[in-house]
């Protein structure tokens, strides 16, 4: 015989239930045909579960109304194949020393197997994610940049910033209602093909598209100001505050911060470092009030609570 729970009981469920989908609300109406760039990257893609409730997340963004951009990192998958392969792979300032064939590795990588595998585990739910790179489209042009070690600049080979971007192919596909899932990978001016950090890379696309969000994922839960002292999590600072903060910071962090400084910057009103350890982090970003992480906002930027205005 089938019990069922005490009236009260199933009632309380019920009114939470209730209330975890009406405080979403707000977040629905306000991010409705917002676009919302978010590099994934950190545990939650190397995890099995984490990876599948990513994918689920993107396709709740996108069927919630709201048009995501996926920029994906792969970093330790990189320094996995190099080391499959017997090559070095070493870092210098934060970034991969790429030689001609450190860099045809990065580029098979990040475009034929992690691009590939996040587009299949999105596709799982319709189809809805297009694969590209910085190559296709002249969606980014790379300029050959330098690491700074101990003040001093160092050649790292062929890594570049983002000098340009044209989201011409990107706007097609989110009009099309698509999820662009982009590999950060890009040409120079001579069309010579370079490494270009993830976080970077979404910092300058998420400009370019006007987005109204960029999330970052990463394996902390945000920014600590005195890291790794765990009660100096910051949840909320702007441009200015984090412009003071960066050259105290250590490598991880840097290239993070640098892009949500760049986007709120560059007009992006919200820019987020979020716990990609925790499943689902995107969503309770977006549609809860409580928001997770570390939130950036661009200077003087207001009221306290944590995910408005
Ligand atoms: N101030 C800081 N706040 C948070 N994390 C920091 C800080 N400084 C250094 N880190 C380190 O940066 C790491 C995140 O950078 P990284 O490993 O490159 O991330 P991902 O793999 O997600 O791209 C964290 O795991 C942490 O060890
Ligand atoms: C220049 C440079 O360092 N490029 C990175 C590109 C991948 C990346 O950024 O991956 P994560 O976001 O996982 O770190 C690399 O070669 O590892």
């Amino acid at each position: 015989m089938t019990t069922h729970p005490p009236t009260d009981d199933r009632i309380a469920t019920a009114a939470e239930k209730a209330g975890v989908l009406t405080e979403a609300l707000p977040w629905l109406e306000r991010f409705h045909g917002a676009t919302v760039v978010i590099k994934y990257g950190g545990n939650a893609m190397t995890d099995d579960t984490l990876k599948r409730a990513f994918a689920e997340d993107m396709v709740f963004l996108r069927l919630a109304g709201l048009r995501p951009v996926v920029v994906h990192g792969g970093g330790p998958q990189i320094t996995t194949m190099l080391d499959r392969l017997g090559m070095e792979g070493e870092f210098r300032g934060g970034l991969r020393v790429t030689s001609p064939d450190v860099m045809d590795v990065v580029r098979m990588v990040l475009v034929g197997q992690v691009g590939r595998e996040l587009v299949g585990l999105i596709n799982q739910h319709g189809p809805h994610a297009v694969g590209m790179s910085g190559e296709d489209a002249h969606l980014f042009t790379a300029a050959r940049r330098g690491a700074v070690v101990d003040g001093e600049e160092v050649d790292v080979g062929l890594v570049g910033d983002v000098a340009s971007v044209n989201p011409e192919a990107v706007l097609d596909l989110i009009g099309a209602g698509r999820i662009p899932v982009v590999s950060t990978v890009a040409p120079d001016a001579d069309g010579v093909v370079h490494n270009v950090n993830a976080d970077t890379a979404a910092g300058a696309l998420a400009v370019a598209l006007e987005a109204e969000k960029l999330v970052v994922l990463t394996d902390v839960e945000g920014l600590y100001t005195d890291w790794p002292d765990r009660s100096s999590l910051v949840p909320r600072l702007d441009a200015d505050r984090l412009e003071r903060l960066l050259p105290g910071l250590a490598s991880g962090m840097v290239p993070k911060m640098e892009a949500c400084l760049r986007a709120v910057r560059g007009g992006v009103p919200r820019a987020h470092v979020i716990d990609g350890r925790l499943a689902h982090s995107v969503l309770l970003e977006v549609f809860t009030s409580a928001g997770v992480g570390t939130m950036v906002t661009p200077s003087g930027a207001a009221t306290e609570e944590r995910n408005e205005d």
